[in-house]
C-alpha cells in the first residue's frame, strides 16, 4: 500500500470542512410517528398541537358542594346563609360541574347544623371549578419542533388527547471495530490480545447523545473483509464509524477502505491525541441517503477525543439536539506542560480548589491511558501555536465535573501508596460528598506541591542518608518559615519484588548488578531509598541494567516484574501481593502525610484524619499487607 501522508487540519476548519461536505451532500434528519409513552427525551420534530381542550369539561377541583354562586352571596361570619338539601349537589374533585351549578364550595367550609347546611361566607361565580381549557385549549400548541419531550410534556399531550406525535428519528450509528488481535471482553486474553472495550465507550457515549448504536462483529485487517462489513453497516445505519486502522501501518485501512465505498472527505486533524482521523462519507444505497463515516483512531483517548469534538456536531444534526454550554474555567497548571506547534493539545487533568486557586493537575497523557480519563476533572486545552506552559502559569480547562464538586474535592499529591485509594473510599462510604483527587507525582512532588499551594496535602516517606531519619529533616529544609503540619500515617516495609519462586535467587540489594530491575521516578521516596542503598552496598548504578527505567508507582513497578520485563523492583508488600510475587523485606519506613497548615481545618481534611484514626483504616490496612500503625491520624511536632 502507498504511503498515506495525513494532513493536519486545525480542528474547527476540519469539522467545518466535513460539514460543509456532509450538507452538500444532502444530510438530514430522519423522522418517525411514536407513541407517547415513548417519547421521553426524544425530540419533536414538528410542533405538537392539543386536539381537546383539558380540561374537556368544566370539573369541581375541591371535594364539598356545588351550587349556584347567587344563592350565597350575603354570607357572612355573622349572617350565615342557610341552605336546602336541594339548593346544591355533593360533590368530589373530578366531578362534572352538575348543571345549574357554577361555583363549588370546600366540604370544610359547609357547617351542618340543625339538619341544615350553613355557609359563613359567599361564593365567588367560579371559584373551585376547573373550567374547560383552564390548562390547554383545543388547538393550543404544547411543544414547538425540535424541542426535547419532558415527563410533564409527556402529560400534557395525553390529557390534550394527543395519542402519538412525530419526532427526529433517533439516529443508529454502527460502530466497527477492527484489528487482528482484537478480542472480545475476557478475563483471560492471551499474550498480544487486546480487549476490545472501545466500542462500548463509543456506544454509552452515542446513547448518551440520543443515538442508538450498533456495535458489529470484530473484523480482521483484511481490506476485504473491511470495506464488506463497512458497505453493510452503510446500508443499515444513519452513521459509522470504523474503529483502528485509521494511522499509517501497512495494516491500517480504514481510509482506503472509506475511499472504495465513498469518499474521504480529509485524512488527519492537527490535534493530539487523535490526529490520524478519517472523515468520510458514503451513500445508503437501500435507503438513498447519505451516511457520514469516521475513522476513528484506535487508541481509546484518541477515539473519545474525536468522536466528541468531530462526530458529534455531525450527530447533533441527526439528533437535532442543540450542542449543551461547554463549562470552562482558568487553572493553575501544577508542573511544565511541553506542547508541539503542530497539534492543538487536550491533556486530562485533575482539578481541585487549594487556597482559592483552581489548580489542574495533568494526568498520564498516553492515547491509550483510558484510566486518566476516568481520573480526570477537566481537559487542558493547549491551543496550536502554543509550545506548552510553565509550571504556575493559567490554562484555559474544559469542565468534566461542576465547579461545586471541584471547590469540594480534597486534593492530594505526592508518594503513592495505595492506603490513600482505601482513605478515599472510606470517607466516600461515611460521608457521600467526600471527593479525593490524588496524584502519584513522588514525595519531592509533594513536597513541592503544598509549598506552592497547589495540594491540600500530600504523602511523604523521604529517608535523610545524614541523620537516617525520616521526613523530618525535609520539612526543616524545604519550610523554614512552617506553614505545614506532619501528620503520621504508618510504618511500612519497603522491599523487593521478584517473580514467584525468586528463581534468580535474589537475597538483597546486592543482588542488583547480576539482574535487570525496574525503578522509580527521580524524587519518589522509594527511589530516593534506592540510591541510598546501592551507595551503602557500593553499588554503580550506571552498572545496573534497567536502574534508569522510571515507573510512576508501585504497582507499575510490580507489573513490570509479573510481567518478566524486569527481574526485581523495589516497591510494598501489598503491591508485590497484588501481582501474585514474592518479597524479600529491606527496610521499614515511615509514610507521612504533610498537610499546608490553611488546609487543616477543612472539612475534608478533618474526615481524612478521622478515616486514620477509625478502625475501618487499619482493618483495610491489615488486609493489605506490610503495614504498622502507631498513631495514625496524630499531628507530630517536627519544628
Ligand atoms: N508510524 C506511525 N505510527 C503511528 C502514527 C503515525 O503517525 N505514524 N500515529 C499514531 C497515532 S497518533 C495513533 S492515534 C495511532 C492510531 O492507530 P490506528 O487508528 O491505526 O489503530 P491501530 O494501530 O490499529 O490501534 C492502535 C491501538 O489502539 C487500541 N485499540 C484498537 N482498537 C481497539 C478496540 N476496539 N478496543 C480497545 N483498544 C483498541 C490498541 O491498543 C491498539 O494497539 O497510531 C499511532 N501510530
Ligand atoms: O493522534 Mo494519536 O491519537 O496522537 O495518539
Amino acid at each position: 500500500m502507498p504511503f498515506q501522508y495525513l494532513t493536519n487540519f486545525p480542528l474547527d476548519d476540519a469539522v467545518q470542512t466535513y460539514l460543509d461536505a456532509l450538507n452538500t451532500h444532502g444530510l438530514s434528519y430522519k423522522t418517525e410517528e411514536i407513541p407517547i409513552g415513548l417519547a421521553l427525551g426524544r425530540i419533536t420534530s414538528r410542533a405538537v398541537y392539543a386536539r381537546i381542550c383539558a380540561p374537556h369539561y368544566n370539573a369541581c377541583a375541591m371535594d364539598g358542594i356545588a351550587l349556584s354562586a347567587r344563592i350565597t352571596f350575603g354570607a357572612t361570619e355573622t349572617t350565615p346563609v342557610r341552605l336546602q338539601e336541594s339548593d346544591f349537589v355533593r360533590v368530589d374533585t373530578g366531578d362534572p360541574l352538575p348543571a345549574g351549578c357554577d361555583a363549588v364550595v370546600m366540604i370544610e367550609d359547609v357547617i351542618e347544623e340543625d339538619g341544615q347546611v350553613s355557609l359563613y361566607a359567599a361564593a365567588a361565580p367560579w371559584q373551585h371549578v376547573r373550567q374547560i381549557g383552564e390548562d390547554i385549549s383545543a388547538g393550543d400548541m404544547i411543544l414547538p419542533s425540535f424541542t426535547e419531550v419532558t415527563p410533564a410534556g409527556m402529560g400534557a399531550m395525553l390529557a390534550a388527547g394527543v395519542m402519538k406525535l412525530e419526532t427526529v428519528k433517533q439516529p443508529v450509528v454502527g460502530i466497527i471495530p477492527t484489528g487482528d488481535e482484537i478480542v472480545p471482553p475476557t478475563e483471560h486474553p492471551g499474550e498480544g490480545d487486546i480487549i476490545e472495550f472501545n466500542s462500548t465507550i463509543f456506544s454509552s457515549m452515542l446513547t448518551q447523545w440520543g443515538c442508538l448504536p450498533r456495535v458489529y462483529p470484530i473484523v480482521k485487517d483484511r481490506l476485504s473483509e473491511i470495506e464488506a462489513l463497512l458497505r453493510k453497516a452503510v446500508d443499515e445505519c444513519d452513521a459509522v464509524i470504523l474503529n483502528a486502522g485509521s494511522s499509517a501501518g501497512s495494516e491500517d485501512y480504514s481510509a482506503q477502505a472509506i475511499r472504495s465505498i465513498g469518499e474521504v472527505v480529509l485524512h488527519g486533524i492537527a490535534i493530539k491525541p487523535g490526529k490520524p482521523a478519517v472523515l468520510g462519507l458514503a451513500q445508503n444505497s437501500s435507503q438513498a441517503g447519505l451516511v457520514p463515516v469516521l475513522g476513528v483512531p484506535g487508541y481509546p483517548v484518541s477515539g473519545i477525543l474525536v468522536l466528541e469534538h468531530v462526530f458529534k456536531p455531525v450527530l447533533q444534526q441527526l439528533t437535532c439536539r442543540q450542542p449543551e454550554k461547554i463549562e470552562h474555567v482558568q487553572a493553575v497548571v501544577s508542573r511544565r506542560l511541553n506542547s508541539s506547534l503542530k497539534y492543538r493539545e487536550f491533556i486530562r487533568a485533575r482539578l481541585g480548589l487549594v487556597n482559592g486557586k483552581t489548580v489542574a493537575v495533568p494526568l498520564n497523557r498516553g492515547a491509550g491511558v483510558v484510566s486518566s480519563f476516568v481520573k480526570a476533572d477537566g481537559i487542558i486545552d493547549i491551543p496550536q501555536d502554543m509550545e506548552g506552559y510553565e509550571a504556575g502559569q493559567s490554562v484555559d480547562v474544559r469542565l468534566l465535573h461542576s465547579l461545586d464538586e471541584i471547590a469540594r474535592m480534597l486534593v492530594i499529591t505526592g508518594s503513592h501508596d495505595p492506603l490513600l485509594d482505601e482513605v478515599a473510599d472510606i470517607m466516600r462510604r461515611t460521608w457521600r460528598d467526600s471527593l479525593v483527587a490524588s496524584s502519584h507525582v513522588g514525595s519531592m512532588g509533594g513536597i513541592m506541591a503544598v509549598k506552592r499551594g497547589e495540594a491540600h496535602l500530600g504523602g511523604i516517606h523521604l529517608l535523610d542518608e545524614a541523620s537516617g531519619t525520616y521526613n523530618i529533616p525535609y520539612l526543616k529544609k524545604y519550610f523554614p518559615e512552617g506553614g505545614v503540619v506532619l501528620v503520621e500515617c504508618v510504618e511500612r516495609i519497603q522491599g523487593l519484588m521478584v517473580a514467584p519462586g525468586n528463581p534468580k535467587g535474589i537475597q538483597g540489594f546486592a543482588d542488583l548488578p547480576r539482574l535487570s530491575y525496574v525503578n522509580r521516578q527521580k524524587g519518589s521516596g522509594t527511589r530516593i531509598l534506592c540510591d541510598y542503598l546501592a551507595k551503602e552496598n557500593h553499588l554503580d548504578t550506571a552498572q545496573i541494567n534497567g536502574y534508569e527505567r522510571e515507573e510512576f508507582t508501585h504497582t507499575a513497578v510490580a507489573a513490570a516484574v509479573a510481567s518478566g520485563t524486569a527481574d526485581a523492583g523495589m516497591g510494598i508488600l501489598s503491591a508485590a501481593r497484588i501481582y501474585g510475587l514474592e518479597f524479600i523485606p529491606i527496610c521499614p519506613e515511615q509514610y507521612d502525610l504533610l498537610i499546608a497548615e490553611d488546609a487543616l481545618q477543612l472539612e475534608a481534611v478533618q474526615r481524612l484524619l478521622e478515616v486514620l484514626k477509625g478502625p475501618e483504616f487499619a482493618e483495610r490496612l491489615k488486609k493489605l499487607g506490610g503495614y504498622t500503625l502507631n498513631k495514625p491520624g496524630e499531628v507530630r511536632p517536627w519544628n
